[in-house]
């Protein structure tokens, strides 16, 4: 037995302890369950209490398999951590047997260096077979690097000790099968900046594809829930992305990291559930255009201050042998006064109310006497104070302010051609019964916040946040409480929106944060180098500065090939794709997505929707360009660039979109000449 199989066998028997320990903390937390519905002081505290403490117990016992640990630190101290996904530990009071990756210490583990070594003597990264459910899982290998010694290093698998990276390249060029993994195990250095970045923090990451944005985000998100467990839970924690498929492909990745209650949607159904409404109508691409542009902002700010107005005459307020009167121009003189301070319309309305009953109170008090606040509220709600309020500065919902707008469009800051681009056709007869677009959705929501101001999310974490138009970006903002900060990842080389940003300082204004910390990430996890190098050429042609990826990959391959039947030729592509390991996507233009799917199927592939990651789902998804963003493959067939490029002004963002999904082959088929930064017709790059 070498020195290392000891070192594995050793490790294995530590493994097997945390196993049985993690075991023991589940039964040890549904047993205070019992004893914590027994002790309660009330019925409603052992409700509490037992909820708290069930939820914890089931928490334990659904820890997903695997591994309990995947490193280990050796401090030049003498002290020995090993690093997991969990906290492991007979007891809270003893020092734990692994320790929570998320945990100060843990942080050497993706920082130290041999010329800034933190500390640390060795990290040991652990090498795991392959594991699911109800599996116990295997360790197979270990890899020592010696930071302060870096000759000193082995590996059990092959990797060199003082360059540690056969299990870290192993990890990276796994192979992808059913949804995205976490990364706890290998986030690399400028990664971990970002996700241990301080709460009231705002981040902008720009990353070039596969560059770890979206893993880095959901990290985040674990970390801060950790690190503030209070202040984040109670504040609130909000995942934002681009769309269901993208949702479901990292839904995933927080429940590994044993946050399971956080809330993951997207822009469009945040909003469409605040605004209680689902998009009935569509837009034209003009309208569309107006609807999202950042002036829509102060005309519906405008449509909806439209409606206050100066009283038509002096109030006249019986109360008991006495009637106050305040004259019109004082009138005038409180509702100017308020809409001068700008608050929103309906604190407002409010604060109207209260100015007047300070009026009617100084005339009162001068007559009869000190008045109380029962006075007061009698006053305030009286028949013709609330008269007054209402003729003044009437209540109104979000639906009748755009509806007046789309009804009939006249703020001056819309060109003619935009007011008629928004103007209803045929308007509906009342506001109650207007079919909205999905951009109306995002004009009631800018209303209800003119409105209102809800209180806001502690953290969010946006993703592919280039998309997003600025009213968008505004709806975003909104949700963020005044003291909370957000994550913003994207791409701008990515937008494939026809608002999509193209500066992030702009696009962060809109967002509320113009001054968060802007860092960018070039090193690409999951497109292998090839593909990156064709991709690259596409950047010049996107009319974005961005820096260009390079990949941290050694495999990969890319074909480009021009065939006369590209329908045949995907077919034999899939075939081939299916003798190797991994998934497959087919992408496509969103035009010829169905078409696609039914020859496929037709040749006895079975296929599956994007986002489609149940296990059992089919290796290979036919995916829309249009759908692609955010989501990865094994194998990419890539199937008639010219066509997904040329879908519209922002074509040549979705090809770059659809280029850069592989994570190991890609295979580009054409029938139709390639696009001119591809090589416009030429064979293989
Ligand atoms: N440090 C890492 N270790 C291992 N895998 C990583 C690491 N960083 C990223 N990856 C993997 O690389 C792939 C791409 O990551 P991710 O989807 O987060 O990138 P992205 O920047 O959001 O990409 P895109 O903009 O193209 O959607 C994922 O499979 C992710 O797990």
């Amino acid at each position: 037995m070498t020195p290392l199989d000891h070192d594995l066998d050793r490790e294995r028997a530590f493994h097997d302890l945390c196993r049985a320990t993690l075991t023991r903390m589940a039964d040890g937390a549904d047993e205070r369950v019992v004893t914590g519905e027994d002790v309660s002081a009330s019925g409603a505290d052992a409700e509490d209490l037992g909820f708290h403490l069930r939820s914890h117990a089931k928490e334990l016992r659904e820890e997903p398999p695997g591994p309990l640990f995947f490193g280990r630190l050796d401090h030049t101290d003498g002290r020995r951590h090993h690093i997991g996904r969990r906290r492991v530990s007979a007891h809270p009071a003893e020092p734990p047997l692994v320790v929570d990756w998320r945990a100060p210490v843990a942080r050497a583990f993706y920082q130290a260096r041999p010329d800034d070594p933190q500390g640390v003597r060795v990290r040991r990264r652990f090498g795991w077979a392959p594991y699911s459910k109800g599996d116990s899982a295997d360790l197979t290998g270990l890899e020592d690097e010696h930071l302060t010694d870096p000759a000193a290093g082995t590996g059990a698998d092959g990797g060199s000790g003082a360059r540690a990276g056969g299990l870290l390249a192993a990890e990276i060029e796994r192979p992808r099968v059913g949804p995205m993994r976490d990364i706890a195990a290998t986030i690399q250095p400028e990664q971990d900046d970002l996700v241990r970045a301080p709460l009231g923090t705002s981040l902008c990451v720009q990353g070039a594809p596969g560059t770890g944005k979206t893993a880095v985000g959901l990290h985040r998100a674990a970390y801060l829930l950790y690190t503030h467990p209070r202040r984040v839970q109670r504040a609130g924690l909000l995942i934002l992305g681009p769309n269901r498929a993208f949702l479901a492909y990292v839904s995933e990745v927080l429940p590994a990291l044993g946050e399971r209650d956080v809330r993951q949607t997207t822009v469009d159904e945040e909003i469409a559930r605040t605004v209680g409404h689902e998009p009935r109508a569509e837009d034209t691409e003009a309208a569309a255009a107006v609807k999202h542009d950042a002036r829509m902002a102060a005309v519906l700010r405008r449509a909806l201050h439209a409606r206050v107005a100066p009283p038509s005459g002096e109030l006249v307020v019986p109360d008991g042998a006495y009637r106050w009167r305040v004259p019109a121009a004082e009138l005038a003189v409180l509702v100017e006064e308020v809409r001068a301070e700008a608050p929103p319309y309906l604190v407002g309305r409010e604060r109207l109310r209260s100015r007047v009953v300070r009026a009617l109170r100084t005339r009162a008090e001068r007559r009869a006497g000190p008045v109380g606040a029962a006075w007061e509220r009698r006053v305030g709600r009286s028949r013709p104070v609330s008269a007054l309020v209402d003729a003044c500065w009437p209540g109104v919902v979000p639906e009748q302010v755009l509806a007046e707008v789309l009804a009939d469009p006249r703020d001056p800051a819309l060109t003619d051609a935009e007011r008629a681009a928004i103007r209803w056709t045929r308007p509906p007869r009342s506001y109650r019964s207007a079919r909205w677009t999905a951009a109306d959705l995002v004009l009631l929501d800018e209303l209800a916040g003119q409105l209102e101001r809800a209180a806001g999310y502690g953290h969010i974490v946006l993703d592919e946040a280039q998309d997003l138009s600025p009213m968008q970006c505004r709806a975003v903002a909104r949700r963020t409480s005044a003291s909370g900060s957000l994550t913003v990842l994207g791409d701008l080389a990515q937008g494939t929106t026809p608002w999509a940003a193209r500066d992030w300082r702009e696009q962060l204004a809109h967002l509320g944060r113009p001054d968060a910390r802007l860092t960018a990430l070039t090193a690409g996890y999951r497109v292998p180098g090839a593909v990156v190098d064709l991709a690259n050429r596409l950047l010049g042609a996107l009319r974005v500065d961005v820096p260009p990826a390079r990949s941290v990959r050694r495999d990969g391959e890319v074909t480009v090939r021009a065939v006369t039947d590209l329908e045949a030729a995907v077919v034999d592509a899939v075939r081939a794709a299916l003798d190797r390991e991994g998934s497959v996507g087919v992408v496509v233009a969103d035009a010829a997505h169905e078409r696609l799917r039914g020859v496929l199927e037709a040749a006895g592939v079975a296929t599956g929707h994007p986002g489609d990651v149940a296990a059992g789902a089919p290796r290979v998804t036919v995916v829309p360009a249009g759908l692609a963003k955010g989501l990865e493959y094994d194998h990419v067939v890539l199937a008639e660039p010219a066509a997904v490029a040329d879908a519209g002004p922002r074509g040549p963002h979705r090809l770059y979109v659809a280029l850069t999904r592989a994570v190991s082959r890609l295979d580009v088929l054409h029938a139709r000449p390639l696009p001119a930064e591809l090589g416009g017709g030429a064979g293989t790059p």
